[in-house]
């Protein structure tokens, strides 16, 4: 089996153990689509009844015509009218009723080979049954297609919730490194795959099955009516069922390149979309529009491609069915002319050709959109495929929440090493910082005590527990992060606030933005915390996006507490509200903290300086003052911005004063 075979026998199956659960669902509407789909072949037998009995009407004429000619008595012709309401059992004139008792006999059954007399009036009453029957099956056949529709809207909906939820569910548990390769916007487009999925799932219960049983069907009529004309209708399915294989496969082929090239346009919108404001204030616009418009000249150029390849074998399959039927009326033309078929028959075989290409033709275009919809579903199942790689472990049973790093190793790419032999201690109680130049690893420490990504050397301790043996979710829960990146959700601020612990009160919501320097931020705010914050957090600004982030923190409590650039868009004395409130945290917490500004790190108890992954100076900041090394000059640098902006800040507040006055 080649690997495309066997990739998509795997999608058959993900398809299968996902609607498995529905199985009498969709059990129900097979059925009820095959009924509805059945129904319609009893009309080319009710056709040729009509047909018949009325060709019927002209042997009699003539027959009479013939008495007529050689003086013997007629039959008595009744109006079509008065038989019908005889038969209806209304009371009809005694002259009339003894008329009909006197004309009462046996209808003669048509025959293949000949077609019976018929009276005005039997002729009338097959065709007014006719009619009947015909508006009857009809109706019945609406009614269950009906019902069949919405039983299978239902089921579709339930189907796409489900698999949209799986593969949602699926994909927010990869590891951190499986979202840094990937666009959001193509992931997103490859998780939203549930139409498709639904479409090719009813698909064979609502038209593939039951055309394929009323395809059976028509054609056993039409074998137990005349094989000749059978075989001769049939002649040309195998041509159409070649064009049939060969467009389908041509099409299918040009299918996975031309996904790809519109995951990329809309990856290409949504990124110009998300950067707006880049875009504008480097005055982009114009080349983002070019970037689209070439990625959507390509994905455009293979759809052209592949709709005019496809009305080419639309072509040559319709051509084909008209050629058939041209055949049958020939041939079955012929065969009535000499007496071997009656009208009836023929009209009856053309309806059935008609009908017999309408399933052919339905199952070649589900098939193509069966095709085309598989290649899509498979890039969702291809998520689902990729392994979570966040193995199960114990839970972490956090004590006090000393954290140790034991020479470990960590590289994003086997080429490039991070980290090396990083060792150090975070002890409870104290403030931990972390600094160095850009690029020396801080953020990728913290990232692997968070377990987002697993070294690949070394050992990571919490309290004693080895971190690689740990529940990734577990040592999660117990480590409160505020990143300078960190989301703001749509809701309210309140939501925001109690994102890591949704069961907070309002009063330690109320508490934890108090502590997070929000107050003034509150007060501005028409409904305080109730306040709806719209995509990305809009409407705040970036230093209240990063108090919301500290007060999810402060308000899940966190046996330890890290901090990533948490402050760095904090006015100083923002910066110093936070500040006191790590002070109360690190009373009983862990705390390590990453920080540009020395403000932030100054009152730390323990510093740690990175450099290109490794530990270049460890100790209070008052011994790497004293050893005059880089955290040295990164504190007189500090200071001096530290008075600049506390001077700043004391001329704002004189300013103010000044205004009051
Ligand atoms: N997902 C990633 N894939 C590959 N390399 C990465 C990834 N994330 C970071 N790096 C690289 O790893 C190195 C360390 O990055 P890290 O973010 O830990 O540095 P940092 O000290 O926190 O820097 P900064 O102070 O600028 O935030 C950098 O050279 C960076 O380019």
């Amino acid at each position: 089996m080649t690997a495309s075979n066997n990739s998509k026998t795997n999608v058959w199956l993900s398809i299968y153990r996902l609607v498995q659960p529905y199985k009498t669902r969709l059990l129900a509407v097979f059925v009820i689509s095959l009924v509805s789909t059945a129904i319609t072949l009893l009309e080319p037998l009710i056709y040729r009844e009509a047909v018949n009995d009325i060709a019927g009407l002209f042997v009699q004429k003539a027959r009479n015509e013939v008495k007529t000619e050689m003086g013997l008595e007629r039959e008595t012709e009744e109006e079509p009218a008065a038989s019908f309401f005889r038969n209806k059992g209304h009371k009809a004139t005694e002259a009339s009723g003894k008329k009909a008792l006197h004309h009462k006999r046996v209808k003669e059954p048509h025959t293949k080979t000949h077609v019976a007399p018929r009276t005005s009036h039997e002729a009338f009453n097959t065709l007014l049954w006719a009619i009947i029957l015909l508006f009857t099956i009809n109706v019945l056949g609406l009614i269950f297609w009906w019902i069949g529709e919405n039983m299978n809207i239902k089921l579709s909906a339930t189907i796409e919730r489900r698999f949209i939820q799986r593969t949602f569910s699926h994909v927010l548990k990869l590891p951190l490194a499986f979202f840094a390769k990937r666009s959001s916007a193509v992931l997103h487009k490859q998780i939203d795959q549930s139409e498709e999925i639904s479409g090719t799932v009813t698909v064979f219960t609502k038209n593939i099955f039951p055309e394929i049983i009323s395809l059976a069907g028509i054609l056993a009529i039409m074998f137990w009516q005349n094989y000749v004309l059978a075989l001769l209708a049939l002649s040309i399915v195998p041509f159409y069922l070649i064009i049939t294989v060969i467009s389908t496969k041509k099409l299918e082929m040009s299918l996975a390149g031309y996904y790809e090239k519109w995951e990329e346009v809309s990856a290409e919108m949504q990124d110009a979309l998300s950067g707006i404001k880049t875009v504008k204030l480097s005055g982009a616009e114009e080349r983002e529009v070019n970037r689209l418009d070439k990625q959507a000249t390509s994905a455009y150029g293979d759809y052209t491609k592949r709709s005019l390849l496809s009305n080419k074998y639309t072509f040559w399959q319709v051509l084909l069915t008209h050629i058939a039927t041209a055949m049958v009326l020939t041939y079955g033309g012929y065969l009535a002319l000499h007496h071997k078929l009656t009208p009836g028959d023929v009209v009856m075989f053309v309806a059935y050709l008609d009908m017999l290409y309408t399933p052919i033709d339905n199952l070649a275009s589900i098939w193509a959109e069966v095709q085309q919809n598989i290649a899509s579903v498979a890039r969702a199942f291809t998520l689902l495929d990729t392994n979570i790689e966040e193995k199960p472990g114990a839970e972490l049973l956090l004590h006090k929440g000393n954290v140790e790093f034991k020479n470990v190793h960590f590289g994003y790419t086997p080429e490039r090493e991070v980290l090396k032999d990083l060792s150090f201690v975070a002890a409870p109680g104290k403030v931990t910082a972390i600094v160095g130049t850009s690029g020396a690893g801080k953020t990728t420490t913290v990232d692997l005590l968070l377990k987002l990504f697993e070294p690949q050397s070394g050992e990571i301790l919490i309290d004693g527990q080895k971190l690689s043996a740990l529940d990734a979710a577990s040592v999660r829960r117990n480590i409160g992060m505020v990143a300078a990146d960190g989301a703001i959700f749509r809701g309210t601020l309140a939501d925001n606030i109690r994102y890591k612990k949704p069961e907070a009160t309002d009063t330690e919501v109320e508490t934890a933005a108090i502590a997070a320097g929000m107050q003034t931020t509150l007060q501005r705010l028409p409904d305080g915390l109730k306040t709806l914050v719209g995509e990305s957090g809009f409407g705040l600004s970036v230093g209240e996006r990063q108090r919301v982030q500290i007060a999810r923190v402060i308000v899940s409590r966190p046996g330890i507490l890290v901090m990533d650039e948490a402050t760095a868009n904090l006015d100083y004395a923002t910066e110093a509200e936070v500040k006191n409130t790590i002070d109360e945290i690190r009373k009983e917490n862990t705390v390590i903290i990453i920080a540009h500004r020395y403000s932030m790190v100054r009152d730390a108890d323990h510093v740690i300086v990175l450099d290109a992954g490794q530990v270049a100076e460890a100790g209070t900041p008052a011994t790497l003052i004293a050893k005059g090394g880089w955290f040295a000059d990164f504190a007189i640098a500090g200071e001096d911005e530290y008075e600049e902006g506390d001077a700043a800040l004391e001329e704002d507040e004189e300013d103010e004063e000044d205004i009051g006055e």
